[in-house]
């Protein structure tokens, strides 16, 4: 009979690494990065780990992209010759989640004994190179990829994760009735615990206090990005990291003597996924497929809320934890984070849930319980929870099937249908204000619905202060309100909002 222990997993060593020469084009590269941070995790684990790894999982990764796929060479720098080497096909935020969780599913079926799971991105250097090469500015990566890209969302300046996400951020003020004063002091005090929790983390990225004050106060060092947001709320993605783990069962950490009290216990996970186009979503002041995705997660292991030591709650950009604490009902003044969050942690792409898994880990050993580690990628759209433990989880039987799509899709609401170029008369369904790099006014973008209630995309130009006055000052609540959508001269429908 098999040994039950052979199919349980654990995770048995971690490693991270923050890469920042004085000169950021000297910086390591991605594959680098991740060679460096899996050596780290075989130390943690008590050495010779690697050799003996029948499977390398790579988190996708975007600062230099002309070495992808990296498998080979991470292998090769950290001496291992797995059978399997994988790379997801996009950097996402829930890719370090879905690899985790699949480790789990294959030790527990017993395709693979030792699985080392593993990303990096070194976009502070990519950037730095490419301008030196060029004789121009550090660009930023993000959005240059962006700008590459076409379609109606596109045409009218919803091209990254900045100019999207806040859609969410003014959809979720509104919805639950906050003031912007209120909602921003939330999002200042979250992402000050996570500035807390950066300064005592030695792998997070900047390591100092920050305060709500300073987080929400918009100014020269920490300038607006996308109505609400200023730097100092959304990812910072100029950064140099990578961390890995180890994943095997338990029968194997105890045969090879690892101390059961740095063994940590992966249970089951959860995902669900919004659609991909962020204009055909129900509404953007909650989403099913994360509620399902952080509900399930938690019922499967046979947790509550209100157990859980410790939470990771993906934190690109304010709206995403708070949403995700409302769900579990997560008290503000309990750190959301055990890395730092991706502004003070670091945000490098899709490889955050392996930082968030290291700082996890590292709790767990020293100070024991439960924790919850929750990703979202893309544009709130792919959401996977998966729990931790410091001592055995019962109701963790794996393999598993981890897909929860068909209960999202059931909690979902309809959908409304986008009408590309409409004019007449709306209402403001949600809305941004996307600033120039020193501050100004750029442009604003309302989401509106027509009185049939179809959605479409409308401009504000900066030129139009009063509706940009209106959609910023905090004075009313611009979502819900009235206004006009008009055909302009350069081919994009324009907003004006009335009473203002
Ligand atoms: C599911 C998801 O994860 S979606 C999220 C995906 N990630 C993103 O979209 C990234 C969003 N962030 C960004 O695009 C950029 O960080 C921006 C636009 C906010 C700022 O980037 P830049 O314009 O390059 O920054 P800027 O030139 O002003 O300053 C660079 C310095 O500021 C730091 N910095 C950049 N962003 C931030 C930030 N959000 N918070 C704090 N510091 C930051 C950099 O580390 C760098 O410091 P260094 O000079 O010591 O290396």
């Amino acid at each position: 009979m098999t040994d039950v222990s052979s199919r349980i997993p654990v995770i048995v060593g971690v490693g991270q690494i923050n890469d920042r020469p004085a000169n950021p084009i000297e910086g390591l590269d991605s594959a680098q990065l991740m060679a460096a941070a899996l050596l780290l995790a075989d130390q943690d684990a008590g050495g010779g780990w690697l050799a003996d790894a029948d499977m390398l999982a790579i988190v996708d990764q975007m600062s230099f992209r002309e070495l992808n796929p990296v498998g080979a060479l991470v292998a090769d720098a950290v001496g291992a010759t797995p059978r399997i080497i994988e790379q997801t096909e996009i950097p996402s935020g829930d890719s370090p989640t879905i690899l985790l969780n699949e480790a789990a599913n294959r030790i527990a079926s017993g395709e693979v004994s030792v699985a080392a799971i593993v990303g990096g991105e070194a976009l502070r250097t990519a950037a730095a190179r490419a301008a030196a090469a060029s004789g121009g500015e550090r660009q930023n990566i993000v959005r240059a990829g962006a700008s590459k890209r076409t379609g109606y969302r596109f045409d009218y300046g919803l091209a990254t994760p900045t100019d999207v996400y806040p859609l969410y951020e003014n959809g979720c003020r509104a919805a639950w009735g906050q003031s912007l004063d209120e909602a921003q002091r939330e999002s200042g005090t979250i992402w000050s615990r996570f500035a807390e929790a950066a300064q005592e983390n030695p792998g997070a990225w900047i390591r100092k206090p920050v305060s709500a004050e300073e987080i929400i106060e918009p100014n020269a060092g920490n300038r607006r990005i996308a109505f609400p947001y200023n730097k100092l709320m959304v990812a910072n993605s100029s950064v140099n990291q990578g961390a890995g783990f180890i994943v095997t069962s338990l029968a194997e950490a105890r045969r090879r003597g690892v101390p059961e009290e740095r063994i940590v216990f992966v249970g089951l996970g959860a995902a669900a996924h919004e659609p991909e186009d962020p204009l055909a979503r129900d509404g953007y002041a909650s989403t099913p497929a994360m509620a399902v995705s952080l509900n399930k997660a938690l019922e499967l292991n046979q947790f509550k809320a209100a157990e859980l030591d410790f939470v990771e709650l993906y934190s690109c950009f304010p709206c995403v934890p708070k949403m995700a604490r409302r769900v579990l009902d997560w008290p503000i003044d309990k750190p959301a984070t055990v890395f730092g969050g991706l502004t003070f942690g670091g945000g490098p792409i899709g490889n955050y849930m392996s930082h968030a898994v290291v700082g996890m880990v590292q709790k767990l050993r020293s100070e024991g319980g439960k924790g919850l580690l929750f990703a979202n990628g893309g544009y709130a759209t792919h959401n996977h929870s998966i729990v931790l433990s410091s001592t055995p989880i019962a109701a963790a039987a794996f393999p598993q099937d981890y897909h929860f799509q068909a209960e999202a899709d059931a909690a979902r609401g309809p959908v409304p249908p986008l009408v590309p170029g409409y004019c007449g008369p709306g209402t403001i369904e949600t809305y941004t204000v996307i600033y120039d790099r020193v501050g100004e006014p750029s442009f604003g973008v309302v989401v509106g619905r027509s009185p049939a209630g179809e959605r479409f995309l409308a401009q504000v130009p900066a030129s139009d202060e009063k509706t940009i006055a209106f959609l910023t000052n905090g004075q009313n609540e611009p979502v819900g309100t009235a206004g006009e959508a008009i055909a302009g001269d350069g081919g994009l429908v324009l907003w004006t909002s009335t009473g203002c």
